[in-house]
């Protein structure tokens, strides 16, 4: 599904650039749950925002589903960020004054689908996330992990090919946190959802299938900790 190939990310010019990312290459296949670690400043936001479509390499290759995306113009790419990459961040970014079920279809009714259909895939999408009742409830009435489950619902209501997440349990409590981490091994296992998550937290590897450890913007590990049957790239 994706193929990177000597991702490379500098900040500044010359002698002073800082590489982010400084040749990195592999392959996530279609239904994988994969994370990224490594230590502070390693380079894994850098590289998740550049997968997310939300910031350009510096140089390399970047495809998805054979499409190459590093090249495509940005209204292709705008286009693509809307309707085919799902987005879970740290803070939620959900809007205070909406509902969990107004947040989920804002995103739905912006693709031009009428809002009946739109509340109605909301609430579909509240209920795998396990809020069904919570429709009507505003962020302020949520706890954390709540907040954050909208979100995730948010990001699968419009069927995503791959979904983004970064450091999503990194304002969350344990408690709050597994239940964050089961709703995406259950999207992950039962809906085959592909998922690539940012997170620091060596516990968090006992619910994905594959750990990509980054050290000075470079791979250093990738390392298959939970076997899946093979899947197309
Ligand atoms: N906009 C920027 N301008 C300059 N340097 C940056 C910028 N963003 C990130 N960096 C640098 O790039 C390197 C990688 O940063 P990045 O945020 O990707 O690391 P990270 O592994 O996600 O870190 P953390 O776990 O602390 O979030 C760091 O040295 C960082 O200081």
């Amino acid at each position: 599904m994706i193929v990177v190939k000597d991702l490379k990310r500098y900040y500044g010019s010359g002698e002073t650039a800082v590489k982010a990312l400084n040749g990195v290459s592999f392959e996530i296949k279609k239904g994988e749950f994969v994370a990224i670690m490594g230590a502070s400043g390693s380079g894994k936001t850098t590289l998740l925002r550049i997968l997310a479509l939300l910031d350009d390499a510096t140089a390399g290759e970047y495809t998805i589903r054979g499409l190459k995306v590093s090249n495509l113009p940005e209204a292709e790419r705008s286009y693509y960020r809307l309707t085919q990459v799902g987005y879970v961040f740290q803070d939620y970014a959900l809007i205070n004054e909406m509902t969990s079920a107004e947040n989920v279809y804002v995103l739905s009714m912006m693709e031009g689908k009428s809002k009946k259909e739109s509340y109605n895939t909301a609430l579909e999408a509240l209920e795998k996330v396990g809020l069904k009742g919570k429709h009507n409830r505003i962020p302020d009435e949520l706890s954390g992990g709540e907040k954050q489950r909208v979100a995730i619902a948010r990001a699968i209501a419009k069927k995503p090919d791959i979904m983004f997440a970064d450091e999503p349990c990194a304002n969350l409590d344990t408690r709050n946190s597994k239940q964050v981490l089961d709703v995406f091994k259950d999207l992950n296992d039962n809906y085959g959802q592909t998922i690539v998550m940012v997170t620091h937290e060596p516990w968090h590897i006992e619910y994905v299938d594959r750990v990509i450890t980054l050290e000075d913007g470079v791979l250093v590990s990738d390392e298959q900790v939970n076997e899946k049957e093979a899947n197309e790239v």
